[in-house]
């Protein structure tokens, strides 16, 4: 795509072109578009091309890839659907089935995305598995397990392609898993090599300098406490002229750090983007964002390659907003910052020491004197929805959101925070500005944003920035939207008519420009409740991929609107044992990450189970608890005792009768949680 006024840097390598190959669109992962189609001129004109309905789909947080004029893109479940780019039209689908596979892995689950190379596409199951398809017909070319048994970890990421290799990382920190990213032969699946961000017993580490060198931050037996974290389960960026992989390596778990590694020690390589060898999975260097994460804290957002001018000298650059807040760039030879700046309310610390590298960390933040409020909390300031940029606006584009979170050491639970291994965590929404989400346009040469919007909804959807000078974002009320790269006009917006969290792409079909974007809110919503409650309810708004060209002419059907009253049924004529409402809300816990802490779930991933006239059944209740309904994502909770499901079944008819008024909530802290890590079964947070 040709442009008389061109860049001030060549744009070949940047972003992507007529194909969208990658999660992140080019290599670099900057969610770019050279694609001039579409302009602030034309944008008046840009309209719905075709809508693709995907009822079976909840969670949708994957961005398409667009190959020679095929879109693929996965559900939440790591199903891949192949469709017509310029029609819509399905050419095929692929469900692993997981969950007849693997019932005891299969719960709830996101969906990041798939990867693509040489006719190949690649998708990850929950468990851990690869599938390498035949991207023309999605016959199963070759598969590999990426998680061995008897771990907790589970896989929602996109992997990524490495010229001749696919990588995958993997989840679970919140409970302690240890994390690890592995590589295979992208036309075999022959294991390559698997890297390790947490070290091991001494045995394991015995003689790899990676190993040796992070034991040394650690302290106490770790590898024999359940304690680690750091899952790669979002952001890896490939760079072919270094032939190296960046990670972004996610939160310490458990997060309290005594708990973890008792008396000190940062904890590496929690919480840090580490270079890594593409073709040995050999440590490079490291850039620890959060010594001693003690918060949730993670370096998974993506990672974007970028040349940008500092002193009017280019500088191969790697570009960061991780959680914690801050906007890093750094340089992609050593892993050295360049800058950090703030791009939302931070309190944990003041700034980053450039000459050392580490944060100037304020006071107790590590809640060591009780209760501790801090900013961002644990979603982040900038979560795994990608940030886009443009290397000719030279604007970042970060999809942010301001609110904090309380933290408490104590063994109660409570109904409406998670009480994870005996830490409470509670969103908070006190400083003006909370609990909302803004577009924020980030100079990294300034070190300033250069505009923002503000949206009233926290939990937005990814950033597309293109070289026709335009930024797409969706939002969590359901508008899709576009604004002018420079100066942030809002020029176009579309009703979806239901909230959207993934990003955008871009691609070109016989030379005309298009836009495609999912539409399907929910990810970690449940754990938040109220702040990301946007009245979107469980199966009520079709799920879709919408695409858009200049002068498309479809509509969708008529949408359905958000409500966010909570219609609570109830029968007055059962009792309630108070005994047993106490131990359900400790048991609860087990429920939350789909029907929300406390049973009150914003309608995503899983239903509001107080307005569940099914659930208000007690017979009902506990044949779905043993037997699950794997198809739609429940698992099955066969190891509950009939005890603790009649339990869970009192706290939930509790907390329906406080929606009523007939009941008043319990006190904050009450009763015991029981240990999440110890929970049988697929339990998530
Ligand atoms: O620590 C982890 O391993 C881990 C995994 C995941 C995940 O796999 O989706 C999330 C998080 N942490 C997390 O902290 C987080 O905020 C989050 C949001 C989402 C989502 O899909 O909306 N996943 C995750
Ligand atoms: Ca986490």
């Amino acid at each position: 795509a040709g442009c008389a006024k061109g860049p001030a840097q060549p744009e070949a390598g940047i972003g992507a072109d007529t194909n969208w190959e990658a999660p992140g669109g080019g290599a670099d992962e900057a969610g770019y578009s050279r694609l001039t189609g579409i302009t602030p001129d034309n944008i008046g004109k840009l309209g719905l091309a075709w809508s693709m309905d995907l009822p079976d789909e909840v969670t949708l947080e994957s961005t398409p890839l667009a190959v020679n004029g095929i879109l693929y893109f996965s559900g939440g479940y790591a199903e891949v659907y192949a469709v017509d780019a310029a029609t819509g039209r399905q050419l095929w689908k692929f469900d692993p089935r997981t969950w007849e596979r693997r019932p005891d892995k299969f719960h709830f689950g996101a969906n990041r995305g798939i990867a693509y190379e040489k006719g190949r596409i690649f998708t990850v199951e929950m468990d851990g598995r690869i599938d390498a398809l035949d991207a023309r017909t999605g016959k199963v070319l070759w598969t590999a397990d990426s998680i061995p048994d008897g771990v907790r970890n589970n896989s929602t990421g996109a992997p990524r392609t490495m010229n001749g290799k696919v990588i995958i990382g993997n989840g679970g920190a919140d409970l302690g898993a240890r994390g690890f990213v592995t590589a295979f032969d992208s036309a075999t699946g022959k294991f390559l090599w698997r890297f390790y961000t947490v070290p091991g017993s001494p045995e394991q580490n015995r003689g790899d300098p990676a190993m040796e060198a992070a034991a040394r931050t650690w302290r106490g037996e770790w590898w024999k406490t359940g304690a680690g974290g750091g899952t790669v389960w979002n952001g890896m960026t490939f760079d072919a002229e270094a032939n190296r992989v960046y990670i972004g390596v996610g939160n310490a778990g458990p997060y309290d750090p005594e708990k973890r590694s008792p008396g000190g020690g940062d904890n590496l390589y929690n919480s840090s983007i580490v270079a890594l060898d593409a073709d040995t999975g050999k440590y490079v260097w490291h850039y620890q964002e959060n010594p001693r994460d003690s918060w949730d804290y993670k370096a998974t957002p993506n990672i974007v390659m970028a040349t940008i001018t500092l002193d009017g000298q280019p500088r191969k650059v790697l570009l960061h907003a991780p959680t914690n807040g801050f906007f890093y760039v750094l340089d992609r030879a050593t892993g050295k910052v360049i800058s950090a700046g703030k791009t939302t309310e931070i309190s944990w610390a003041r700034g980053i020491d450039l000459k050392t590298g580490r944060p100037i960390e304020a006071p107790n933040i590590r809640y060591e004197k009780g209760p501790t409020e801090i900013w961002p909390g644990t979603i982040g300031g900038h979560n795994w929805q990608a940030m886009a940029y443009s290397p000719r606006a030279g604007l970042v584009y970060i999809p942010i959101q301001q609110i904090g979170a309380r933290f408490h050491r104590t063994k109660a639970q409570s109904d409406v925070a998670f009480n994870i291994m005996g830490l409470m965590v509670e969103p908070v929404v006190k400083r003006p500005g909370d609990g909302k989400g803004k577009l924020v346009a980030w100079d990294p040469v300034a070190q300033r944003p250069a505009w923002s919007v503000q949206y009233d909804t926290l939990w937005n959807g990814g950033a597309l920035a293109t070289a026709g000078g335009l930024v797409f974002q969706g939002d969590a009320s359901g508008w899709f939207n576009a604004y002018q790269a420079k100066t942030g006009e809002r020029l176009w917006r579309f009703n979806a008519g239901l909230g959207i969290i993934a990003a955008p792409m871009s691609f070109s079909l016989k030379g005309e420009q298009y836009v495609s974007v999912l539409v399907g809110y929910g990810g970690t919503t449940a754990a938040l409740g109220d702040v990301m409650n946007v009245g979107w309810k469980y199966g009520a708004q079709m799920r879709r991929l919408l695409t858009f060209r200049i002068g498309g002419a479809a509509r969708l059907p008529a949408l359905v609107p958000a409500d966010k009253v909570v219609h609570a049924v109830d029968d007055p004529a059962i009792v309630l044992n108070e005994a047993d409402v106490a131990a359900g809300r400790g048991l609860s816990i087990a429920c939350a990450s789909c029907h929300g802490v406390g049973f009150a779930s914003p309608g995503s991933p899983g239903p509001d189970l107080r307005e569940s006239a099914f659930a208000l059944d007690f017979a009902a209740f506990s044949h779905v608890l043993k037997e699950g309904r794997m198809e739609n994502g429940m698992p099955r909770f066969d190891w509950l005792s009939p005890d603790q499901t009649r339990q869970l079944y009192a706290y939930l008819r509790a907390r329906s009768r406080e929606v009523l008024g007939r009941r008043k909530p319990a006190a904050p802290a009450a009763g015991e949680a029981p240990d999440m890590q110890k929970m049988k079964g697929p339990v998530t947070y």
